[in-house]
């Protein structure tokens, strides 16, 4: 369980111990948005290449969507409207934290453009065994350049049929436009139309947005708000159910300080981020693997 569901308090029968006083930065102005990458699904705890894949959360996925919730009703957080992809693990993300925060009542507004982007080729292979393969630099070009795909998935790959049949591709996208593989150059090109034409409207007309997706289509969208290189964006890994805060101007550009700040403390955060950037290292034993992404 990571630090935000924590009880803070002292040994039993003492005295809870007295919290410091926290120092209240002055509020930015400016149009709010909460972004959260889903919380670990089934197969981050594989170290599995996902992409399009519609796995559940983990136990551990589940919690930390909890706690996402958690650390949204300390900030008093108050949604309109939701926005989450068409995979399961963003939408019970979303689903939990707005359940925590007592707001199910909202509008959530589900788009495939706010999906992972798609692994191609990679899809269900373990990340460990690819740098094996591959080596460590390929892998971390496949998961990490701007412009660089992965191979394409091929139509006799084990998932093929699984993804392109599912009834949640009933609204899009196009077959002739179906994706078999993403960069992430070609993940905002189809992720920005739907921050541009339908989150953007809903911000600039008042509403709190939430949006719970997946850390690449978010990657995507934090590289244009914060106008990162191509190299800049290498290095942002995206922890699991941490949700962070943007303030926006007009432009919707963040205001001076108000590009992405985490609600978690910010050890947690910097940890949860490195363990994202080193599954390509992890060892079976880190994984306690229980089965393979691999049909048969
Ligand atoms: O497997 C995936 O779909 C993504 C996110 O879990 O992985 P990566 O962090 O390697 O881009």
């Amino acid at each position: 369980m990571s630090d935000c569901c924590k009880c803070k308090g002292g040994k039993k029968g003492e005295a809870p111990a007295k919290e410091k006083p926290v120092e209240k930065k002055p509020e930015l102005k400016g149009f709010k948005v909460i972004m959260v990458r889903h919380g670990e699904s089934e197969w981050n705890k594989q170290n599995l290449f996902c992409g399009w894949v519609n796995v559940d959360l983990s136990d551990k996925g589940k919690e930390e969507a909890k706690c996402a919730g958690e650390a949204l009703k300390k900030e008093c957080a108050k949604f309109d409207v939701a926005y989450t992809s068409v995979l399961k693990r963003a939408q019970i993300t979303c689903d939990t934290i707005l359940e925590v925060l007592n707001q199910k009542d909202i509008p959530i507004v589900k788009s495939w453009r706010l999906n992972e982007r798609h692994y191609g080729g990679l899809t269900g292979l373990n990340k460990t065994e690819t740098v094996q393969k591959f080596g460590e630099e390929q892998v971390q070009i496949w998961r990490r350049s701007f412009d660089t795909p992965p191979p394409p998935m091929k139509c006799d790959h084990p998932y093929f049929e699984e993804i392109m049949r599912d009834e949640i591709y009933k609204c899009g996208p196009p077959m002739e436009e179906f994706p078999r593989f993403e960069s992430l150059e070609l993940t905002i090109k189809r992720c920005m139309p739907f921050w541009n034409d339908c989150i953007v409207p809903e911000i600039k007309a008042g509403k709190k947005v939430l949006i719970a997706a997946h850390g690449n289509s978010l990657r995507g969208i934090v590289k244009t708000l914060d106008n990162l290189s191509d190299e800049e964006i290498m290095e942002l890994n995206l922890p699991t159910g941490i949700p962070f805060e943007y303030t926006l101007d007009d432009s919707m550009k963040p205001v001076p300080g108000g590009s992405m700040r985490f609600l978690g403390d910010p050890e947690t955060v910097q940890k949860a981020m490195e363990d994202v950037k080193n599954q390509g290292k992890k060892t079976k034993e880190d994984t306690k693997e229980e089965g393979k992404g691999e049909k048969k």
